[in-house]
C-alpha cells in the first residue's frame, strides 16, 4: 500500500500540496481527482521521490522510496508519456530500465506484447504517436511486475479500443491484489474504472471515500415525474407531505421518495403518468459540486463566436433573442471575443 502522512509541498509562496494524510489500499483501483493545479502530479512525483516534500512522508509498503532496492520491482509509474529518449527504440528504452533494476531481459518482450507494441519494438520512440507513447509508458510501469502502480492520465491520447484496454488492465491488476492509483480528468472513464476515490482541491484532501458514497454525498438524486395532470399530481404530493417542484417540459422533480411509491400513489388516485424516472447524478456532477470553490482556473462564460462574412464577431445567431438594452439591428458584443471587438470599435 501507499501511505502519506502530512505530505506537504511548497514552491516559494505557493502551497501545491497541503498536509495530505491518506492510505491507498491494495486490491482496488483508487481514482485520484482534482481540478487543474490541485496538486495531483506533485503528489505523485513525491510518491516516486522525484520531488522532495517540504514536510511529511510517503511510504511504499512501509518503506521510503530511497530504501527500496530495485524500485521498479516495487512501484511502477506512468507520469509523462513523452519523457523518453526519442533516439532509443521502444525495446532499448525498456532494456535500459530493466538492466538498471535487476529485471530479466525476457520481461521486455513480455511487456511489449502486453501493451501491443511488439510490432514497433525496434522503432525509435520519437516517431511514436501520443497513444503509442502512453502504451510504452505503461509497459515501463509493468516491467518490474510491481505490486504498486501509479498512472497519471493514462488514457490521454488513447483511442476507444485503447481506453477499453487500459480500463480492463487496471481492473485486472487490482484484482491480482495490487495497489492501483490513477489520476484522470475523464470522469466517465473514472466512474467505470475506480472503486475508491481520493479528491484534492488546492492541495488539500477533500474526499477519501468509495465511488458510490462520493456520488451520493455530493449530488442530489430525485425522481422525475411527468403527467398530463401535473397540477393535480402536485396537489396530491403536497397533501401527502412530499416535496415536489415543477421543472421544465411539464415535469415535476420529487426528492426523498422512491419511484415505486410515487407510481402507486398516482395509480391510487387514477392519475396518468407519462414518465417516472429515478435520476442519479453522474460522477462529473458530483465532482463539480464538491470542487466548485477550489477551482483555480476559471474560463469566462460564453461561446466562441466564429467571425463570418457580414456577421461581426459577437453577433447574434439568426433568430436569437435581442440582448436587453440593445437597439434593433445592432449586435452586442458579449462573451468570447467581446473585449477584442470593443478595442476595434
Ligand atoms: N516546479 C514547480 N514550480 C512552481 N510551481 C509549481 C511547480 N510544479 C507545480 N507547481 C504548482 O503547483 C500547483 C499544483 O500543480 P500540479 O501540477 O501538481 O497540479 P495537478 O493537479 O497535477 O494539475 P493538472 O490537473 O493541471 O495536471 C499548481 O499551482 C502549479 O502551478
Amino acid at each position: 500500500m501507499i501511505e502519506l502522512e502530512g505530505l506537504t509541498k511548497h514552491y516559494g509562496d505557493k502551497v501545491a500540496v497541503d498536509d495530505l494524510t491518506l492510505t491507498v489500499r491494495p486490491g482496488i483501483v483508487t481514482g485520484f481527482l482534482g481540478p487543474n493545479g490541485a496538486g495531483k502530479s506533485t503528489t505523485m512525483r513525491m510518491m516516486l521521490d522525484l520531488d522532495n516534500p517540504t514536510a511529511g512522508t510517503v511510504r511504499i509498503d512501509g518503506k521510503h522510496y530511497r530504501q527500496l532496492q530495485d524500485p521498479l520491482t516495487y512501484i511502477g509509474a506512468l507520469l509523462e508519456a513523452k519523457s523518453v529518449h526519442g533516439g532509443r527504440s521502444a525495446a532499448n528504452h525498456l532494456l535500459c530500465l530493466a538492466q538498471s533494476n535487476g529485471i530479466p531481459r525476457s520481461r521486455v518482450t513480455e511487456v511489449l506484447d502486453t501493451v501491443g507494441l511488439s510490432g514497433v519494438a525496434k522503432k525509435r520512440s520519437k516517431g511514436f504517436s501520443l497513444g503509442m507513447s502512453q502504451r510504452l509508458g505503461i509497459a515501463a510501469a509493468l516491467l518490474g511486475d510491481p505490486q504498486v502502480l501509479l498512472f497519471d492520465e493514462p488514457v490521454n491520447g488513447l483511442d476507444p479500443e485503447g481506453i477499453h484496454w487500459i480500463r480492463n488492465l487496471m481492473k485486472n491488476l487490482a484484482a491480482q491484489g495490487r495497489t492501483v492509483f490513477v489520476s484522470s480528468h475523464l470522469m466517465s472513464e473514472m466512474a467505470l474504472t475506480a472503486e475508491h476515490l481520493i479528491v484534492i482541491g488546492q492541495g488539500r484532501l477533500m474526499a477519501d471515500t468509495s465511488m458510490r458514497e462520493f456520488i451520493q454525498q455530493n449530488s442530489r438524486s430525485y425522481v422525475r415525474v411527468r403527467s398530463p395532470e401535473r397540477e393535480k399530481l402536485l396537489d396530491l404530493l403536497h397533501s401527502e407531505g412530499i416535496d415536489a417542484v415543477a421543472a421544465g417540459n411539464g415535469s415535476l422533480e420529487v426528492d426523498g421518495v422512491p419511484a415505486d411509491r410515487l407510481g402507486e400513489l398516482a395509480a391510487a388516485h387514477q392519475l396518468v403518468l407519462h414518465e417516472l424516472s429515478p435520476q442519479q447524478a453522474s460522477l462529473e456532477e458530483a465532482f463539480m459540486q464538491l470542487t466548485a470553490d477550489s477551482v483555480e482556473y476559471h474560463a469566462r462564460d460564453g461561446e466562441p463566436v466564429p467571425a463570418q462574412a457580414g456577421s461581426p464577431p459577437g453577433g447574434r445567431a439568426p433568430g436569437a433573442p435581442q440582448p436587453a438594452g440593445a437597439r434593433p439591428g445592432e449586435a452586442q458584443p458579449t462573451g468570447w471575443g467581446a473585449d477584442w471587438q470593443k478595442k476595434r470599435s
